[in-house]
């Protein structure tokens, strides 16, 4: 029997995680579901973000849910020594489970892109995947301290490291339409100029059927909102992946909708990529979208069950047809949508 691990964590994250949870216990009433501890409740009950228990749950499990972790901007979180902050256990369950690789999907759903912000002939069809190196650069490098008035952290890329997360784009794209835009700095930084070379070289190599170009990370924050369709895979740096992927969260809408996968070496950790939103936190309306979609990535990736995945994502799309949270100009609440999951997952589909 499948093990799941759910990791709950701060703010919003136990109510989006519980909705998802509903879906998974319906979809794969076989799965095994267990839950932990993670982030600043984790450091209030055990002193530590990532407790030693988590960890050893996680040992034997075939996929992570989490939800979010972290507080408000004047939490004392932000205060403790950064070890002990919540998002640093998040990072360390990460390196953890050795994910290197985040998925995170950018998709307008067919009828659904009067939810986006942007003219609708340009939301329409968006289907955009963005592949962010997620274990390397400027996130985890040891070079880093607060000397005094002056401060370092330092970007350091591999070619292993690039190579790695390069495979995964190319991989991704042979399964849709053939083309990898890879984002970089590379008119600036050294770094980016590895990247460029090492993900060009990769693809002469051994990916002759893809389509790759490179672009500069500026560009793209525009072009992105801009001319989405011009996108099929983006494949990214870490830093750049973060801002690019909650900037590319205006097309569907609201980062409610936007739901990631991070895979690896062992088992893939599945998480919305927002965060515990602490200006809604406990009110029940938080849209719990992304988690439940994150469950439909856990489906697909996590435990190789595209069926239940594809029953999922569908449910998403007629309850986000029918009703939209407040996100997104909508009025359902957390309940009510979910409610609205299940339901179309109890009707039959069409065509
Ligand atoms: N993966 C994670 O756990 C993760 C990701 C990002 C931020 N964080 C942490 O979350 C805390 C808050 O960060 P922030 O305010 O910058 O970003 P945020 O993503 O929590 O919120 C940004 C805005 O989006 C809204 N929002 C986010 N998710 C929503 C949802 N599901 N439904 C409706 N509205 C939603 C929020 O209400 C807020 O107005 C910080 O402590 C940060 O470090 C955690
Ligand atoms: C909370 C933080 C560590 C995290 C990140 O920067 O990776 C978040 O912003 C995300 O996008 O998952
Ligand atoms: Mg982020």
């Amino acid at each position: 029997m499948p093990k799941i691990v759910t990791l709950p964590g701060d703010g919003i994250g136990p109510e989006v995680t519980a909705a998802a949870v509903e879906v998974l216990r319906e979809v794969a009433p076989d799965v095994t579901i267990e839950e932990h501890a993670i982030g600043g409740g984790a450091y209030e009950d055990h002193a530590d973000p990532f407790p030693q228990r988590t960890r050893d749950a996680l040992k034997d499990a075939d996929a992570a849910l989490l939800g979010t972790v972290g507080g408000a901007h004047d939490s004392a979180w932000n205060k403790l020594p950064r070890h002990l902050r919540p998002e640093s256990g998040l990072l360390a369950l990460r390196r953890e489970l050795g994910c290197y690789a985040n998925l995170r999907p950018v998709r307008v759903l067919p009828g659904l892109e009067h939810l986006s912000p942007l003219k609708a002939e340009i939301a329409r069809g968006v289907d955009i995947l963005i592949v962010r190196e997620l274990l390397g650069g400027i996130y985890f490098d040891q070079d880093r301290r607060i000397d005094g008035d002056t401060a370092y952290n330092t970007m350091r890329y591999t070619t292993p490291e690039v190579e790695r997360v390069a495979k995964v784009a190319f991989w991704a794209a042979e399964q849709r339409r053939g083309r990898v835009t890879s984002v970089d700095k590379a008119n600036v930084l050294e770094v980016s100029e590895l990247w460029r070379r090492d993900v060009q070289a990769l693809r002469d190599r051994d990916y002759r059927s893809i389509h790759l170009n490179h672009e500069y990370v500026d560009s793209v924050a525009m072009l992105v909102v801009a001319n989405p369709s011009r996108y099929d895979v983006i494949l990214t740096e870490n830093l750049f992946g973060d801002i690019l992927s909650d900037l590319a969260a205006v097309i569907p809408g609201s980062l409610g909708v936007m739901p990631s996968a991070s895979l690896g070496d062992g088992a893939g950790l599945f998480e919305p990529i927002h965060g515990s939103a602490p200006d809604i936190a406990g009110q029940g309306v938080a849209n719990p979208a992304a988690a439940i979609l994150s469950a439909g990535m856990l489906l697909r990736h996590g435990l190789k069950r595209p069926d239940a995945a594809n029953h999922v994502d569908r449910a998403v799309a007629i309850a986000l047809r029918e009703h939209p949270t407040r996100d997104l100009g909508g009025k359902a609440d957390t309940r009510t949508f979910t409610h609205a999951v299940l339901e179309a997952l109890g009707t039959p589909a069409v065509g």
